[in-house]
């Protein structure tokens, strides 16, 4: 049976430590602080940023939030982006994803102030990424590099299959595990012969969002398969993209949905907050 890769037992730690680093900080005078800007009502976004701002209350970090009605124009949220840019309170700036229809996500993203944009979206941010300079990365994929250091597996000349291409996950993943001297492979809906290449990965990454999309038929036995899928089903249950039930047997290691890459997500965001809010310090 697959090892559990438990992302609530390691992002607890993680945030722990992170309390710590807070009140040190704290006694210099520095709290960090990250601004969410939610667009509209969505219902998971709703439970995501709840969940942040928790977080974020937990170990110390302020975070402040802004709710735009569901018909916020363009104008508007970039004037809100340049608020948050200017304020030099604000160390960290997050516009929670996706935006309603008609919000132009990329002129969004790339209004966000670099030094402050602690999802690793913007341009400049991937562009270090890619040349593998130090810089803020997004949360999930940091959060999935933070998991399997945990569990001590490393990726170095391991053959990486990651199955999603969004700017999100698979493309910035694929970055860091390069930076880990990982030989990735991104696999997207028109890669051929999906399951071949599946089949080869010492480490898969589903990030498609179709529930049980991945069966122990496109495993090979022993990988470490790290789902990164969410979906609510009719049963009112949560889902991954992989099918637990027939992949647990045979994979050497699997995180669970929930509980296993979400919890990192939200703590590496919490990570990346306080990093940024260092550099008040250090210049
Ligand atoms: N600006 C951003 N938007 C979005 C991001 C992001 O990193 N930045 N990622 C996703 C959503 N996301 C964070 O925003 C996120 C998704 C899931 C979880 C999580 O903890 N999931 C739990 C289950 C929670 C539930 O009950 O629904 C788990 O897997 O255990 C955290 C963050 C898209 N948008
Ligand atoms: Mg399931």
């Amino acid at each position: 049976m697959a090892t559990r890769l438990d992302g609530r037992v390691v992002s607890k730690k993680i945030l722990g430590e992170l309390k710590q680093t807070v009140a040190k900080l704290a006694q210099q005078d520095v709290t960090p602080t990250l601004a969410v800007v939610l667009v509209g009502s969505d219902p998971a976004s709703e439970v995501y940023v709840r969940n942040k701002q928790r977080r974020a209350e937990e170990i110390g970090v302020r975070s402040l939030m802004y709710r735009l009605p569901e018909d916020t124009s363009q104008m508007t949220l970039l004037a809100k982006v340049a608020e948050l840019n200017q304020d030099p309170d604000v160390d960290a700036i997050l516009v929670q994803l996706p935006l309603p229809a008609g919000l132009d996500e990329r002129a969004v993203i790339d209004a966000i102030d670099p030094n402050k944009d602690v999802d690793g979206f913007s341009p400049v941010s991937v562009g270090r990424l890619w040349t593998n300079e130090p810089t803020v990365v997004a949360s999930t994929p940091y959060g999935i590099m933070a998991l399997l250091d945990a569990y001590d597996i490393d990726v170095a000349g391991q053959r990486v299959v990651i199955v999603g291409r969004s700017n999100i996950v698979g493309r910035p993943l694929a970055g860091l595990m390069v930076n880990h001297d990982a030989t990735v492979t991104i696999a997207h809906s028109k890669t051929r012969n999906l399951k071949q290449l599946t089949r080869e990965a010492d480490i898969l990454v589903v990030a498609v969002g179709r529930p049980h999309f991945i069966g122990a038929d496109a495993v090979k036995p022993g990988a470490t398969v790290i789902d990164v899928g969410i979906s609510r089903g009719a049963d009112g249950k949560l889902h991954g993209d992989v099918d637990d039930d027939t992949v647990a047997p045979i994979a050497g290691a699997l995180t669970p949905v929930p509980g296993g890459v979400g919890p990192m997500t939200i703590a590496s965001l919490m990570a990346q907050t306080v990093a940024l809010a260092k550099r008040r310090l250090h210049g």
